[in-house]
């Protein structure tokens, strides 16, 4: 199922997700079961054409977020919520019969791309699950629309520049015409040109009618791209801001969270927030 059979039209959000939540159960010593709420209330909604940030600092909770959408976490965790596609409430089960289909998750670590296999089979793979046609042709479009010329498919994972492989990893997310993007921290370890290119290529990726979320740390290179941008902390959304109002002092930003992150930022003079519980 890709976009079109998804039906997701521009009034109904692409993916709306409402007070997700994800809780680990653990057993001390093999005999104490303790229930730890690692994401504890998570809303966020994105629609066609739009790309969403999801900031927040490390632990926030945003990977589980991305995990938690598509219905892969681990054994031990249980989820509740409602997370819609194109308007359609779907279970855990429905949304991971969607993974790399009409719902595309580009995980943290870039891990996305298979070290063992050629580029070409893996964007032709990634061709036939989303049910193209013709997958070799699709794939040969898919790399092309990125600059990717014809022998690039014959290359493994190792033998790309970062730019290449992040190129690479758009083919794969795009190639099927997902309905929904979310990518997973796609920027670390990069050179700066190279992480424009990744975030430039997932603006692409929603101008072409995705709705692309995008979880990082990087709330500048965020700015550059996003529509909107959605902060967690400790497992919560706790706002949703315009792009527009991170701007000079952050006095157009509400929230003291999100305010303070944006001060936070190099330049502007400021000290990051403390961490809930961190020692100060
Ligand atoms: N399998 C698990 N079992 C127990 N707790 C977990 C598990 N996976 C994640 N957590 C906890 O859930 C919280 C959120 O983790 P998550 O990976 O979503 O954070 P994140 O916001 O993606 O951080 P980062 O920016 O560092 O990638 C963390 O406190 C983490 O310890
Ligand atoms: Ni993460």
């Amino acid at each position: 199922m890709n976009r079109r059979e998804l039906d997701v039209s521009v009034e109904s959000a692409a993916l709306d997700v409402r007070d997700l939540r994800v809780a680990f159960v653990q057993y001390e010593r093999g005999l104490r079961r303790r229930v730890v709420e690692a994401v504890r209330g998570m809303t966020l909604s994105a629609h066609p054409g739009e790309v969403v940030a999801l900031v927040g600092a490390s632990g926030a909770g945003k990977s589980l977020f991305g995990h938690a959408v598509l219905g892969m976490l681990p054994p031990n965790a249980r989820a509740t919520g409602e997370v819609r596609l194109g308007g359609r409430l779907l279970d855990e089960a429905a949304r991971r019969r969607l993974a790399g289909r009409g719902l595309v998750l580009l995980p943290q670590g870039g891990s996305y791309l298979d070290p063992t296999a050629r580029v070409g089979a893996q964007v032709r793979r990634a061709a036939r699950l989303a049910g193209r046609r013709d997958p070799a042709a699709a794939a040969r479009e898919a790399l092309a629309e990125r600059g990717l010329e014809a022998g690039v498919e014959r290359l493994y994972p190792h033998e790309l520049s970062g730019g290449m492989a992040r190129r690479v990893v758009g083919a794969v997310a795009g190639v099927g015409d997902p309905a929904v993007v979310i990518a997973d921290e796609p920027t670390p370890g990069l050179h700066p040109e190279a992480v424009a290119a990744a975030l430039q290529g997932l603006r692409r990726t929603a101008d072409g009618g995705a709705a692309v979320v995008l979880i990082t740390h990087d709330l500048r290179g965020a700015l550059g791209v996003s529509d909107r941008v959605v902060v967690c902390r400790a497992g919560s959304t706790v706002d949703e801001a315009a792009v527009a109002d991170f701007a000079g002092d952050g006095a157009g930003l509400a929230h003291p969270y999100t305010r303070a992150l944006w001060q936070a930022l190099p330049g502007h003079g400021f000290r990051a927030p403390a961490e809930p519980g961190a020692a100060s």
